[in-house]
C-alpha cells in the first residue's frame, strides 16, 4: 500500500482556490518532491498531509490514517522539518535534541542523531552560536527525533554552502536507505533531480506533471545540447548536416539537437572518417530545471 494517497484534494481560502482537485500517491520508501512556483499550493497540500490544515473536499490517507483525525498517534509517526523553526537560543544542541527525542516512544539516540546530521563538533554549543546552515542541520535532527516513518522536508538546504548541501543530500539519501519515506518541497531543481525518485510539478493549485526526473527530462521536447571544440584547421562549413544549425563561439560548437542520437552518430562517424578528434565533446540533455521552467511557463500561458 502507498504511504500517501491523495484523491481529488481541494482547499480554498475565500475566493482563492489554493488546491484545486489534485491526486497523487507516494510509495513506501520513496522520495517524492513537490515543486512549483510561489503560491502554487504546495504548503497548503503539505500541511493538509501533516494534519495541520483542514481540507474542503477529497480523500487523504497517510500511513493508513486520515491526518485530519489521526491526532497524536498520527503525529508520533511523522517527522516535520519546517523552513524556520524557532529555537530556544540558550539551550545547547545536545540538550535540545535530547528533549525532543524524549517526546517520542521510539525516539532516536540523541548523540547518534547529532552525529548523523554532522553536528557532533557542536553538540555542546548553544543554539544562539550556530550558523544558519548549522541551524538547518539542527532542524533536521529535531524532525528526525521520533525516528519517523514519513518525513516532511520543507526546503531542507536553503542557506547551505555547496559542501553542506552535498552532506545534506547524502544524509537524505541515507534516510531513504533506512526505509524512511520523504516528501520534499524545494525550489532547488538540482536538489529534486538528485534526490527525488519522482517529482510533481504544481501550478495554480493543480498538478501539471508527475514522474521520475529522468522521465520528465526525456519526455520533454526541449533540445539536447551537443558541444565540442572545432578541430584545428577545420571550417564550420565542413561539419556534417545535423538536425539543427550549429552556432560557434571562439571555435566552440553548440548544436541544439532535436535528434541527439543521430546527430552524435553523424558527428563521431564524420570525425572518425577524417581522422579528427572532437575535443571536449559533451552531450547534455535538458536539466530538470529547464523542463520545469518550460512546464510552468506553458501552464502560465
Ligand atoms: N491562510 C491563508 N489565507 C488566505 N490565503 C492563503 C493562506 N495560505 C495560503 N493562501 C493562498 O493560497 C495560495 C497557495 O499558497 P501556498 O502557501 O499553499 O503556496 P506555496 O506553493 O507553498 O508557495 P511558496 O512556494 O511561496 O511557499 C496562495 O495564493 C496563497 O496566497
Amino acid at each position: 500500500m502507498a504511504t500517501i494517497e491523495v484523491r481529488d484534494l481541494a482547499r480554498a481560502y475565500g475566493p482563492v482556490q489554493a488546491v484545486d482537485g489534485i491526486s497523487f500517491s507516494v510509495g513506501d520508501g520513496e522520495i517524492f518532491a513537490l515543486l512549483g512556483p510561489n503560491g502554487a499550493g504546495k504548503t497548503t497540500t503539505v500541511e493538509i498531509l501533516e494534519g495541520y490544515r483542514t481540507r474542503d473536499t477529497g480523500a487523504v490517507s497517510v500511513l493508513g490514517m486520515d491526518p485530519a483525525t489521526g491526532g497524536s498517534a498520527y503525529r508520533a509517526r511523522i517527522g516535520v522539518v519546517l523552513q524556520s523553526a524557532g529555537f530556544e537560543e540558550e539551550f545547547t544542541v545536545r540538550e535540545l535534541v535530547r528533549l525532543q527525542t524524549r517526546l517520542y516512544p521510539r525516539g532516536h539516540d540523541p548523540d547518534e542523531l547529532i552525529t548523523l546530521v554532522g553536528l557532533a563538533g557542536k553538540s555542546r554549543s548553544r543554539v544562539k552560536h550556530l550558523s544558519g546552515g548549522q541551524r538547518r542541520r539542527l532542524d533536521l535532527a529535531l524532525g528526525l527525533a521520533g525516528a519517523p516513518e514519513l518525513l516532511f522536508l520543507d526546503e531542507p538546504t536553503t542557506g547551505f554552502d555547496p559542501a553542506a548541501r552535498h552532506h545534506a543530500w547524502q544524509l537524505i539519501t541515507g534516510l531513504r536507505e533506512l526505509g524512511t519515506t520523504i516528501l520534499l518541497t524545494t525550489h532547488y531543481l538540482e536538489e529534486a533531480q538528485r534526490l527525488a525518485d519522482r517529482v510533481a510539478v504544481m501550478r495554480d493549485g493543480r498538478l501539471i506533471a508527475v514522474g521520475a526526473p529522468e522521465q520528465l527530462r526525456a519526455g520533454s521536447d526541449l533540445p539536447t545540447v551537443i558541444g565540442f571544440d572545432l578541430p584545428p584547421g577545420v571550417p564550420v562549413a565542413d561539419l556534417p548536416l545535423l538536425s539543427a544549425a550549429p552556432s560557434v563561439t571562439h571555435r566552440r560548437i553548440r548544436v541544439e539537437s532535436r535528434d541527439p542520437q543521430s546527430d552524435t552518430w553523424r558527428l563521431t562517424g564524420w570525425a572518425r572518417d577524417h581522422g579528427l578528434d572532437l575535443p571536449d565533446l559533451m552531450v547534455a540533455p535538458p536539466t530538470l530545471e529547464e523542463v520545469y521552467l518550460a512546464l510552468t511557463e506553458e501552464a502560465a500561458r
